[in-house]
This record gives C-alpha cells, structure tokens and sequence, in this order.
C-alpha cells in the first residue's frame, strides 16, 4: 500500500474532495480490471472516455478517482483528485508508485518512422557484448537482461513501462533502450521517465489516420527531444530533411550523424554485399552484418550512441562486427535450388521501398524480385496506394495479400493497394487474400536465384483477423515451403 499523496507527487492539481492522505494499493486505468482500494485514472481515449467509468470503478473497490472533470455528485468515503491531464497524471503517478526506476538506470529512447526496433535492439546487443546488464522495450518483446517478456505495444502504457523498469532496477541493469512511437508520446506513456538520451532515426509517411497531417505527426516527434533534461544527450539523422528540427528547441547536448551531410559522425558504404557490408565510420573501417543503406544509418547511430555514453571507438566498432540481424528484419533463407526468401518488416511505403532498392542493388543477373505484401487493417489507409506502388515498380512480380487485415475487409484493403499500380505495372500483379496462398503462388512463381520478399509481418506470429489471432509466421511458412517444393 502507499500514500496517494506520495503517488502524486509532481502531478498538477485543480481540485481535491477528500484525503489525499489515504493508503492506495495500486494505480489502474481500466475499470474492468480494478482491485479493491485501487486509484481509478479517468482517461479519455480514442474509443470512449474513462470519465464514464468512475462508478464502476468505484462499485469495483476503487478508493480514490483522478479525473480531468469531477463527477457531479461525489461519495464522501472516496477521494476524487482533479487535473489537467488524466494521460500525463497517469504518467507521473505511475512513475513514483514504481519509485522513479527511469533514475536509477540510463534510460535512452529511440523514436522516428523506422529504424526503432533495430536501433534499440542493436544497442541492447551491443551493451551486452560490452558486459553491462541492459534492458529493452521494443516492438518484439521486453528484456530484463536475459529474461524476456512478451508485449503487445512499441511503446506501452506508463504503468506498463515503470514496472518493467523496476524489475531492471531490481536485476541491476544498467542501461535500457526503449522505442519511443508519436503514439506514446501522443499519449504521454513516456511522460515522468527521466531520459539519458533520445535518438531520431527518420520521419516519412505512417500512422497519418491517427495524427490527421504529417506535421502533426513530426511535432509529437519532437516532445521526445523538447522535454529531455539538460544533462542528456539529443542525437539526430541530420541526412533526413526533419533531423535538425528535432533538436530545434531542446535543452539537452545535441549531436548528429549522416551519410551524406556534414555532422559530428560521419560513415560511409564501401562495400555492399548480400551478406553484409563494409563501412567506413570516421576514420576506421567496419563490417557489418547488415546490409542497406538504411542498415548504415542504424550502424552509425548505434556507434554515435556508445561514444555518447562512454565506451571506447575501437570496442565500439569491434562490437559493431559482431551484431546480428533482429528478427524479421532482412531475415533470409536460401533454398536448395537457390530460391531466396526475404522477410522484412518494412510496412511503411518508405521502409518498403528502401529494403526492395536494396535487393536490387544486389541483384547480379536477370534474377526476378517477387515481392508478397498487404497493408494492416485499421491503420493509415493513405499509405495503402503508396505501398501498392512502389511494390509493383521495384519488382518483377507482386503478390498482393493481407496483413492483420483487423476489423476491416481484405478484400477492400487490397483494392484500395491496387489504385497505386500504374498500368504498366498492372500485368506484374496477382491478388491473393489468403496470405499463405499468396506465399505459396510467389515460391511457385520463383525459378533458381530468384529473390522472394515477404514483406510486412516481419517478426509477428500472427495473423488478425474480426479481433481473433491465428499462428502465422512468414519466415517459417516460406521456409517449409521451399523446402517442400524441392524435394
Ligand atoms: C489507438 C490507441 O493507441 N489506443 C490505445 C489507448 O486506448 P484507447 O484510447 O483506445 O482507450 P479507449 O478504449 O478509448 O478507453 C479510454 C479509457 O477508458 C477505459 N475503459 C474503457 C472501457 C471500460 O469498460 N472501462 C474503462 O475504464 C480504458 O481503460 C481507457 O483508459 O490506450 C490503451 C492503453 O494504453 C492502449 O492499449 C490502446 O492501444 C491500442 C490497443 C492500439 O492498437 N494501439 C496502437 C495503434 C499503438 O499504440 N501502436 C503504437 C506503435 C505505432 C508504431 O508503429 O509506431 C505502440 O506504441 O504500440
Ligand atoms: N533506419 C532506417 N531507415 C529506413 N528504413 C528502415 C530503417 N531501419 C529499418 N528500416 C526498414 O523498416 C522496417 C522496420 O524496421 P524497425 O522494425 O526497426 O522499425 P520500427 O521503427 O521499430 O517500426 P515500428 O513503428 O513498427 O515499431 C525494417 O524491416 C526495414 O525494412
Ligand atoms: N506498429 C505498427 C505495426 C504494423 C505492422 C503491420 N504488420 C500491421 O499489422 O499493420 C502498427 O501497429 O501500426
Ligand atoms: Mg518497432
């Protein structure tokens, strides 16, 4: 149990009814999932608003109420706490009921378009290989160190986060790197996490049904870096054309990285190969496993991070060497009769069209780029016709199927890809609902050296579908299918 008062500690007031005084047994946002003596945090979201909620909660066990509007008629056995914001109260409170876990760690954030869940994951790798216990909060899962925990969020909810941030503090890790995605910002699950550093990979087109305009998006981008303390450091890919306004107005140090301009960490692409690619970072020379342009970006904003925090360039690079791919992420299989199956993650237009410009940089002959991809249901549907677009003119041939097709018709998410092929493309295309079938079409479709990209899924082991989850996973369904083809 603790003080309600000591939970809201920091947490701007407009009005008490009550003792603040009172002993709570834990913070909850949902009033389906309330326990007895419970503070309920009344928030309003996206489908409904947790201000309707109040008296369930209370009839739940709730003792205490915070609420951005107070109830009309208010119980005298429970303590109702006005504030402006119900998301960011929730934030801070979640933050001191968890003891402040974000100051007794370096916590550094990654946000921007792509590239979050590689950056993230390559340093926690990185710190590891150093000899530091590290933490991470990352699209695929959460890790305390080694011990690894499933999520369902990039970025999840604040009482999410500080938890898991405590268990880090409980095993002594020293450093966490956390995705920070324009929703939890949006949302304030980050609010009240005392940050070391924040990094900005790239900004291009996603998430724009929820965000209504690009510039709304990249200003949510921005109050990662706006709120960072002074002490920490502000890293930014100035090669993208919103780098530099990231860092516009914050307080902390800032440093950036590029390929092509002028900034404090410079690389180069000597080399690019399927199986890796050498670079050149600053003054020494590296091979990476990971091949692409975008891959150099990840590489230099991971080597800039660990020369900001204090390890040495030659281990730093020595390091570098030896990380590996992250699942789902340019995860390939070669058959027998050299078919290469691809599964990326790209499931932004951007994102898509820099992993098929990759392939085809590395095409050595007249091989054929199939490529399978669909788009998520219930997300951004202006990147739909984008997508169908640059899948059709950076391949031979395209599969076009469904991914988490959600509360929406698969049928319908596909038509709406189909608009972006321009006629010339428009022999290249077959459409597929059923993801496996269309899987199944591009191996069949496939001769000796031709490359299959299976894109969009990446790591997921799911297929969703009307709220319900099937088993589904790209990279094993490619693999036993060209495994069976060839025998
Ligand atoms: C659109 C969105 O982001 N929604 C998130 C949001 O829920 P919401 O605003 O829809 O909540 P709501 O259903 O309107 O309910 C409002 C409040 O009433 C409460 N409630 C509701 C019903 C009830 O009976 N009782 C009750 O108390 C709810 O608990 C909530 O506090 O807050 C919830 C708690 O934090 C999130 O789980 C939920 O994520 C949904 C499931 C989701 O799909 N989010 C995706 C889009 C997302 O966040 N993605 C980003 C990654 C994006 C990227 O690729 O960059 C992520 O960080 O994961
Ligand atoms: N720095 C980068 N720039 C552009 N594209 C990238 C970059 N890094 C990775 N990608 C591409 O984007 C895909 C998604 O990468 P990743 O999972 O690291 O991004 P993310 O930002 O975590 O995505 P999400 O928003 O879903 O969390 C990869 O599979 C790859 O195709
Ligand atoms: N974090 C992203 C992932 C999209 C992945 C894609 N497979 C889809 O389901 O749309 C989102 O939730 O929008
Ligand atoms: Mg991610």
């Amino acid at each position: 149990m603790k003080t309600l008062k000591d939970i809201l500690y920091g947490v701007g007031i407009s009005a008490v009814s009550g003792s603040t005084a009172v002993m709570v047994n834990n913070i909850c946002f949902d009033s389906r999932a309330i326990g007895m003596d419970d503070v309920f945090v009344a928030i309003k979201g996206t489908l409904t608003d947790g201000h309707q909620f109040i008296d369930i909660a209370i009839a739940a066990g709730a003792k205490a109420i915070v609420c951005e509007e107070l109830p009309e008629k208010l119980i005298n056995e429970i303590t109702y706490v006005q504030v402006d914001s119900g998301n960011k109260a929730m934030a801070i409170m979640a933050s001191n009921f968890y003891g402040n876990p974000s100051k007794n760690l370096k916590l550094v954030g990654v946000t921007g378009t792509n590239g979050k869940t590689t950056v993230s994951s390559l340093l926690y790798q990185l710190f590891k290989k150093a000899g530091f216990k590290v933490g991470l909060l990352s699209t695929i899962k959460i890790l305390v160190d080694d011990k690894v925990y499933p999520t369902r969020h990039t970025t999840p909810d604040a009482l999410t986060i500080n938890s898991y941030l405590k268990l880090m503090n409980d095993a002594g890790v020293e450093y966490c790197f956390m995705e920070v995605s324009s929703h939890g910002i949006h949302q304030r699950r980050t609010d009240g996490l005392v940050f070391e550093g924040a990094i900005f990979t790239n900004l291009s087109h996603d998430h724009l049904d929820y965000h209504h305009s690009f510039a709304e998006y990249r200003n949510i981008k921005k109050q990662l870096f706006d709120n960072l303390p002074k002490k920490a450091f502000a890293l930014t890919n100035i090669d993208d054309k919103n780098g530099l306004f990231m860092l516009q107005n914050t307080k902390a140090k800032k440093h950036t990285y590029a390929l092509k301009s002028y900034a404090d960490y410079k690389a180069q692409i000597l080399e690019n190969q399927f199986h890796g690619q050498l670079l050149k970072i600053e003054e020494n020379e590296v091979w990476s496993r990971l091949i692409g342009d975008f891959n150099a970006y990840n590489m230099l904003a991971i080597y800039a991070t660990a020369d900001i925090l204090g390890l040495e360039k030659l281990e730093i690079l020595r390091l570098i060497s030896e990380l590996e791919n992250v699942d789902g992420r340019f995860q390939y299989y070669i058959s027998k009769q050299k078919v290469t199956a691809i599964v990326d993650y790209a499931h932004t237009p951007d994102a898509l069209k820099n992993v098929l410009e990759t392939i085809n940089s590395l095409r050595t002959g007249n091989e054929n780029v199939i490529t399978v991809v669909g788009c998520g249901g219930d997300r951004d549907k202006s990147k739909r016709p984008l997508m169908g677009h640059i899948a059709s003119s950076l391949s031979n041939k395209v599969v076009l199927t469904s991914d988490n097709p959600r509360s929406e018709s698969p049928t319908a998410i596909i038509a709406e890809m189909e608009v972006g092929v321009e006629p010339q493309n428009v022999q290249k295309i077959v459409s597929i609902e059923n993801r496996e079938q269309a899987i199944k079409t591009a191996c069949m479709m496939a001769a000796p050296n031709d490359i299959i990209l299976i894109a969009g899924k990446g790591h997921e082991t799911y297929q969703e579908t009307m709220g319900t989850r099937i088993d589904f996973d790209d990279f094993k369904i490619v693999k036993d299918l060209l495994n069976g083809l060839n025998k």
